[in-house]
């Protein structure tokens, strides 16, 4: 067992070694983004392959070839077709709000063992697919698991995790997400080269579905759960256990107080309505969809169609896509080494800068060589300049918007707002990557080249949002956010003297 040591919280030492439990707990997490990853990058390249479309979408096959040498912009624009794509993300919204239940009646076990298990029944619908109806409820079941295990998921890792490596962990899940991307790229990559090699892209997510399932079964469940559904001594014994140590006391009394002050709570939504967490409730709503609004799932699900669109040919495109997601990882693992060293605020401005100045460039030269009736494609020269700031462009959203997206929200909430704050988070993103995903190839088609500069205006706007509102939040407890909103220009309105006098007692009593 690796690691060791202690770590601080309201001046209480927390015991915690890094255990095999912390280790197994990890590996669990990492398959539940993989696959939420895997399903977001597969999805792009099998709509570009050939005999996929011909068994599927014959239609949008014959539009194509009818179509060749035209517009290219309204190539794939086909309703049914990205219905195939965007199915999972509304599933996914339903089905988060009942694993919320689930994992608060239930446990945290369960949830991530029915979250495998959807992941596992829609792998195979799909992969074994006869009709569309077949791959869209495979498409639905995997939503399903998007949403039991994107609930579930961050929440045991956060309570499993000794504190000193949390915030790691919550970049992590985002990390595991770009993996599981891709994944998807690489393998759609290898499988085009072979006649239906569009049903392992499809079937092969079940390989990680089933480590989830059988990981969940190897799991224990988190002592926060315990205590919450009153079984106080095997909750203490638990915590011994993860911990690696009986020296666990300071660390289980804020878990029993933090779960009393939890069941005081009696209406979450209520709470992030009232007009002292307004801050709380913009950001929840608000980051969640600028996230979306970056545009970033246009490139994310739909870049091979989009790089066959700019006439990279199929190879190209798919391998395109290779680099994107590859672009995407490394980018990502930036965001990890710069969040706590440089803040949020200057990722999330030079991310929205670097976007804005990319999206312009792609839509100007997309709109130099297809014009208005979309008739065109790249040289080479082109091409290879075109696909490096589509790289500018995603890397820019990988160390600032992706993962930010995630930990702001989570940071900013105390308790008493928390499960309301992080149930819009996640609502909300699911909402827009739903509508993006349904609207994008459609939008292409009348917006033309005019797209890129759509979601590049409203890159500005959330520049500028982050600019005016978002106060500096690396390195501040929870419990002092109040004074962070209460020296902001903006927010300092909405905050009575008696919270911040508290917040500071709080903060001064804290050794
Ligand atoms: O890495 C890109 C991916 O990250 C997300 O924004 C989630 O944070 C997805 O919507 C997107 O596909």
């Amino acid at each position: 067992m690796a690691g060791g040591g202690f770590v601080e919280s309201n001046g209480r030492h927390y015991e915690g070694k890094v255990t095999a439990f912390v280790l197994i707990t990890c590996f669990v997490a990492a398959m539940g983004g993989l696959l939420f990853g895997y399903d977001l990058g597969i999805t792009g390249g099998v709509t570009s392959m050939e005999p996929f479309l011909i068994k599927f979408f014959p239609v949008v096959y014959q539009q194509m070839l009818d179509d060749s040498g035209t517009n290219q912009y309204c190539k794939f624009d086909n309703q049914l077709l990205t219905l195939f794509t965007s199915s999972l993300y509304l599933a996914a919204l339903i089905a988060s709000f009942f694993a919320a239940t689930t994992s608060r009646w239930f446990g945290r076990k369960p949830s991530m063992f029915v979250g495998g298990l959807f992941f596992l029944i829609g792998s195979l619908l799909n992969g074994f697919a006869i009709n569309v109806e077949m791959l869209i409820i495979g498409r639905i079941f995997l939503g399903f698991g998007v949403g039991y295990c994107n609930q579930s998921v961050p929440i045991y890792l956060s309570e499993m995790a000794p504190a000193k490596i949390r915030g790691a962990l919550n970049i992590g899940f985002q990390m595991m997400i770009t993996i599981g991307i891709l994944g998807a790229n690489l393998i759609n990559y290898w499988t085009s080269k072979h006649k239906n090699g569009w049903r392992i892209s499809l079937g092969i997510g079940a390989a990680p579905a089933v480590l989830l399932c059988v990981g969940t079964l190897c799991l224990e469940e988190t002592p926060n759960s315990l205590i919450e559904r009153g079984q106080h001594v095997k909750a203490k014994t638990m915590l011994q256990k993860i911990r690696g140590t009986k020296d666990v006391d300071d660390e289980y009394q804020d878990l029993v107080d933090a779960s009393e002050a939890a069941s005081k709570v009696e209406n979450a939504w209520s709470n992030i309505a009232q007009r002292k967490y307004r801050p709380q409730l913009t950001f929840c709503t608000f980051i969640p969809f600028f996230q979306q609004l970056t545009g970033i799932n246009v490139i994310m699900f739909y870049a091979p169609v989009l790089f066959t669109i700019l006439g990279f040919g199929n190879d190209a495109s798919l391998m395109s896509a290779v680099i994107t997601g590859g672009v995407n990882v490394v980018a990502t693992l930036v965001s990890v080494f710069c969040v706590d060293r440089f803040g949020r605020r200057i990722l999330f401005l030079e991310g929205g800068v670097q976007m804005l100045i990319s999206q312009i460039v792609v839509g100007v030269m997309i709109g130099l060589k297809f014009g208005l009736n979309g008739e065109g494609s790249f040289k080479k020269g082109e091409a290879d300049l075109l696909l490096v700031f589509i790289c500018l462009y995603v890397a820019a959203f990988a160390w600032s918007w992706g993962p930010l997206g995630w930990l702001v929200p989570s940071e900013i909430c105390s308790l008493e707002v928390r499960p309301a704050g992080q149930a819009i988070n996640v609502a909300v993103n699911m909402l827009f990557t739903f509508l993006i995903a349904q609207v994008f190839l459609t939008m292409l088609c009348h917006l033309k080249f005019g797209l890129f500069f759509f979601f590049g205006a409203w890159v500005l706007v959330m520049t500028i949002f982050i600019a005016f509102l978002l106060p500096e939040t690396k390195n501040v407890p929870v419990e002092e956010m109040s004074l962070v909103w209460k020296s902001h220009w903006f927010w300092n309105k909405y905050i009575p003297d008696d919270v911040v006098g508290a917040s500071a007692y709080h903060s001064k009593s804290a050794p």
